[in-house]
Formats: structure tokens, sequence, C-alpha cells
């Protein structure tokens, strides 16, 4: 299945539905009092998330999706019918942003989880409402709220616990296939991973956490060289980052040199990320003397001016690596759980919010009594209806 982590779509909400201005005339009651009913409120669109989805394809596909409108109220009391909300499912790890006003909507990251995108519009009030003891024939509406129109950007964002960071040919999934079961191709040239990777480590039998393996990045990525830095958006929920280091790169690159680019190139994308427990991985110990191994590894570190974790591995050989998993595990597990943000608590402010606090537009109806054609109720601008 292709993987697509990115799309952009147009959400509307269903209208809420007018109130109607009509009055009871039925035999022997010639002047009965007002009888028009509400209109519905309007449907609104939501996000479920769904953990049978792992791509946003189908939003590619299908851009602009619309819930029902509210039906306007009408005569002898009837209330609209409300309109139905949309759910639309995406897969977990989902997150909506709003495009004109780049707020966030909400992270969907549990199965089920529902989050209001477009709110439906409010119903408008018949003129029943408007009786009262001084006008028994009132023949004010008030008409149903426009539903919410957004256009959102959907990102799926990877949910693993560690993520992997290092320039390309750095061996990132060498390490993820030596320690999961993933298999993601490894090859001696730059760029071999295109697309995320997640593997399962299990280093103690039933405890387990989740690995991404995410394409190299190199110099001037956050100005778009290489594949660029939106990958890095897969690492904003790991908990501890891996920065992967090629001790002997055979491009002949000094690794001080790539490890501060790497950092760089984090920084720029997000202080927030690069602010991430970080450990130094340096990988390929094999292709090295233990003792020039050792000189080398110091001289980078202080180089770098590092005082973080610093673990050495070949992932090729698999020396290091298991110890390196226990560490991972025991580190995560350290961890206080990360207060689960739930979809919906976050304060977005919708439209029409407060739209029933004294805004709302009162329309006097300009009432003909001797007007009394058939007409079609169903008729979406239908507003006055008389009855007999
Ligand atoms: N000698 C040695 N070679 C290694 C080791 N780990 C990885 N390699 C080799 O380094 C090359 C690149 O490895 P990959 O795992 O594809 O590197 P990557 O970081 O995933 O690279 P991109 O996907 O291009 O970003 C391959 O030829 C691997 O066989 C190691 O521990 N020792
Ligand atoms: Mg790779």
């Amino acid at each position: 299945m292709k993987f697509v982590d990115e799309a952009k779509i147009k959400v509307e909400a269903g209208d809420g539905g007018s109130g109607c201005v009509s009055f009871r005339r039925e035999k022997y009651v010639p002047d009965g009092g007002p009888d028009g009913g509400d209109g519905g409120d309007g449907g609104s669109v939501y996000l479920q998330a769904n953990e049978n989805l792992n791509t946003l394809i189908d939003y590619r596909f299908t851009r602009f999706h619309a819930a029902e409108r509210g039906t306007n109220g009408r005569g002898r009391d009837c209330t609209g019918a409300a309109g139905k909300d949309l759910i639309l499912q995406v897969p977990v790890g989902t997150r909506a942003v709003d495009i004109e006003t780049e707020e966030s909507l909400g992270d969907l990251t549990a199965h089920g989880q529902k989050l209001m995108v477009a709110k439906g519009g409010y119903h408008g009030l018949g003129n029943t409402r408007f009786k009262s003891s001084t006008n028994r024939a009132p023949r004010q509406k008030t008409l149903g709220t426009p539903g919410e129109v957004r256009e959102i950007k959907l990102e799926l964002l990877l949910l693993a616990d560690v993520g992997l960071l290092g320039m390309p040919n750095a061996g990132k999934s060498t390490f993820i296939r030596s320690v999961s079961r993933a298999t993601p191709k490894v090859a001696d040239y730059p760029f071999t991973t295109l697309v995320p990777n997640l593997g399962v480590v299990s280093p103690r039998p039933g405890q387990s956490f989740v690995i991404a393996d995410i394409p190299g990045l190199i110099e001037g990525a956050a100005d778009g060289a290489g594949l660029g830095i939106r990958f890095l958006k897969h690492l904003e929920r790991c908990r501890v980052l891996l920065h992967i280091i090629d001790i002997e790169p055979v491009d002949g690159s000094d690794p001080v040199e790539s490890a501060r680019a790497i950092v760089g190139e984090l920084e720029k994308y997000s202080p927030k990320l690069a602010a991430k427990p970080r450990w130094l991985v340096f990988n390929k110990t094999d292709l090295m003397l233990e003792e020039e191994l050792k000189e080398k590894i110091d001289h980078i570190v202080s180089e770098l001016e590092w005082d973080g974790d610093v673990y050495t591995m070949s992932a090729y050989n698999r020396e290091g690596t298991q110890e390196l998993a226990i560490k991972m595990l025991d580190f995560i597990e350290s961890l206080p759980e990360e207060a689960e943000q739930q979809a919906g608590e976050e304060d977005v402010e919708f439209k029409w919010d407060n739209y029933h606090q004294g805004q709302e537009e009162v329309v006097n109806e300009d009432f003909d009594d001797d007007w009394d054609d058939d007409f079609d109720d169903d008729d979406y601008d239908v507003e006055v209806i008389y009855q007999r």
C-alpha cells in the first residue's frame, strides 16, 4: 500500500435549518396562534481514529467532505430534522491542522477517538418562540446559522517510542533490522530508505517498544536538500532519539561535521524536537581497531561538546545492539506515562459556539394574511407556510 502521510481536505458542516413563521389554520379555528417550528441543527464533521487504516491516501482522492444541513422548521409546530453528522475515518496517529490559522485542531492517538473539525450550524427559531402576552401573533423567526467550513491538513505521525536520526548510509535501517523483525532495504548508497519504517523491539519477553527508521538527513534538509525534513515530524512523538553516527564513512566525510549538520537541521525544524532526549550511537565499530576506535570517539564527543549518553555498536554484526535495546527499554519504562492528550479537550473555537448568546438575527416576516398559495414543504427556501 502506498504510504501517504499528508493530505489537504475541505470539510463543510451542514447549515442549521431556519425557523418558520406559520399560524394555525383549521376548520372552526380561523385565527389560531403561531405554530411555526424551529429548524434542525446542521450536521458536524468529525474525524475518527481507526486502527485498521495506515495511510491517508483516500483523502488524496476525495478532498471535499460535507455533512448534511438541518431542514427548515414547518407549520404545525414541526421541528426541522437535524442534519446527519459526517464521520471521516483516519489512521491512528493523525493530526488535524487548520490551514488558514495554522492552529492544531487535535491529535487522534487512540482507536475510536473522535475529533470535531467543523461544527454544524445552529437551528433558527420558529415564530412560536416569539409568542408573548403582548405579541400573540409574532411574525419573527431566526435563520439557521451556516455550518463551519474549514480547510484542514491531515498529517499522519507515526507512533514510535524511539526515533532514528542520522545521515544517509549511517546504518539506521541495518540497526532496525538487527533489533526487530522489520526488514527495510539496506544498501551502500544514500537515500535507500524513502519512507519511514516501524519495528517492534522486544528485548525482554512481554516488554516491547516501537522504533522508527526514517530517511536520512543531510545538510540543508530544512531547505529541501535530499529528501528534506518532512519525515522529521514522525519523530515528534518519540520519547528518545538515537543519533546514529557512521564512525568511518566511506566517502571520507568528517563525522563531526555530519553530526553538527544533523543537529542543525533538527534545530531548524523544531527546537522542541531538538530538546528531546537524544543519545549518540557510533555505528560500524567493526571497521576500526579497538584503540583507534576509542580515540576517535573521544575526539568526536569532545569536538561536539557532548555530555549526554554515548553508545557504540556494529549494527551489521549485531554487536552492542541488544545491550542498546535493553537500555532503551529501561529508559522508556522509567519515564512517567505521557498524559494522553484527548482530542476535543483542546481549546478549539468553533464559529457558532456563542451564537445564541444574543447575536441572533431576528427576521420579521412580511406576513400577508390573504396569501394562501400551496407550495412544496420540502422546498429548501420555504420559510412561511400556511396550513388550512
Ligand atoms: N561494516 C559495517 N557496515 C554497516 C554497518 N551498518 C550498516 N552498514 C552498511 O552501511 C550501508 C548503509 O546502511 P543502511 O542501513 O542502508 O543505512 P541507512 O542509514 O538506513 O541509510 P539511508 O536509508 O540511505 O538513510 C549498507 O551498505 C550497510 O551494509 C556496520 O555496523 N558495519
Ligand atoms: Mg535506511
